[in-house]
């Protein structure tokens, strides 16, 4: 039966923790799976493409974007804008797909305020030490930006209580396996269907 609204799944952690590789693993198990696009201020790293990886936007047009509501939530981290085009993500709701948004946890608990039937997922580095080897062997920091980043990581783990679920991501193929069990389960949620199902008997 082809549900009424598809189910926002936000996947939030550190920068490093592997989020954009989980969600890539995830893709190829699930192509139902729909995958919004943030817009960012920040330059683009060596082999990122505009409209794919990110929407690259000058300062000026993603402030005109937040001015015109476009924006479902947006974050400034480390000198730079991020955020979610809202259009996408509730049209593709809208028609019943799921929706996964990559985010850190400004965004992710701005959702949760206007979005509260959203599934949130944090994912965990295995340890800080981890966190940093990951970051550093992406080779896309500077060293001081990695600092910057290791520093607002530990603010983020502090805020993992306000989540639904935490994923350690030790193996990728484990994370979106837990993850999968997890949209699944969530899509299985009797609040989630009743009201279709009664609709279902009553016709
Ligand atoms: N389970 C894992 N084990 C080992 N390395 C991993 C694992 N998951 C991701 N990585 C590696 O860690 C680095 C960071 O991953 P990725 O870019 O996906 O993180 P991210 O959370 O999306 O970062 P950002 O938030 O900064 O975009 C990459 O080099 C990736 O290959
Ligand atoms: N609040 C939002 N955060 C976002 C969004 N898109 C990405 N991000 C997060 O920003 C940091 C840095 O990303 P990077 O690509 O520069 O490494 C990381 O935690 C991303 O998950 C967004 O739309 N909103």
């Amino acid at each position: 039966m082809k549900r009424e609204k598809g189910l926002l799944i936000v996947l939030s952690g550190p920068s490093g923790v592997g989020k954009g590789t989980v969600c890539g693993a995830l893709r190829e198990h699930d192509t139902d799976i729909k995958y919004s696009v943030s817009a960012t201020t920040r330059s683009p790293r060596a082999g990122e493409v505009d409209g794919v990886n990110y929407f690259f936007k000058t300062k000026e047009e993603f402030e005109r974007m937040i001015r015109e509501g476009e924006m479902l939530e947006h974050a400034h981290y480390v000198s730079n804008y991020y955020g979610t085009p809202r259009a996408y993500v509730e049209e593709m709701i809208d028609m019943g797909y799921d929706v996964i948004l990559e985010i850190e946890v400004q965004g992710a608990l701005q959702v949760k305020e206007t979005f509260p039937e959203g599934v949130f997922i944090f994912l965990m580095p295995p340890s800080l030490n981890e966190l940093r080897s990951r970051i550093e062997g992406r080779g896309t920091e500077t060293e001081d930006l990695i600092n910057s980043r290791m520093t607002v990581a530990k603010e983020e783990i502090d805020l993992m209580d306000k989540y639904d679920y935490v994923v350690e991501n030790d193996e990728v193929e484990l994370a979106v396996e837990r993850i999968k069990s997890i949209v699944t389960a969530e899509n299985c949620r009797k609040d989630r269907l009743i009201h279709q199902y009664k609709q279902l008997a009553e016709e």
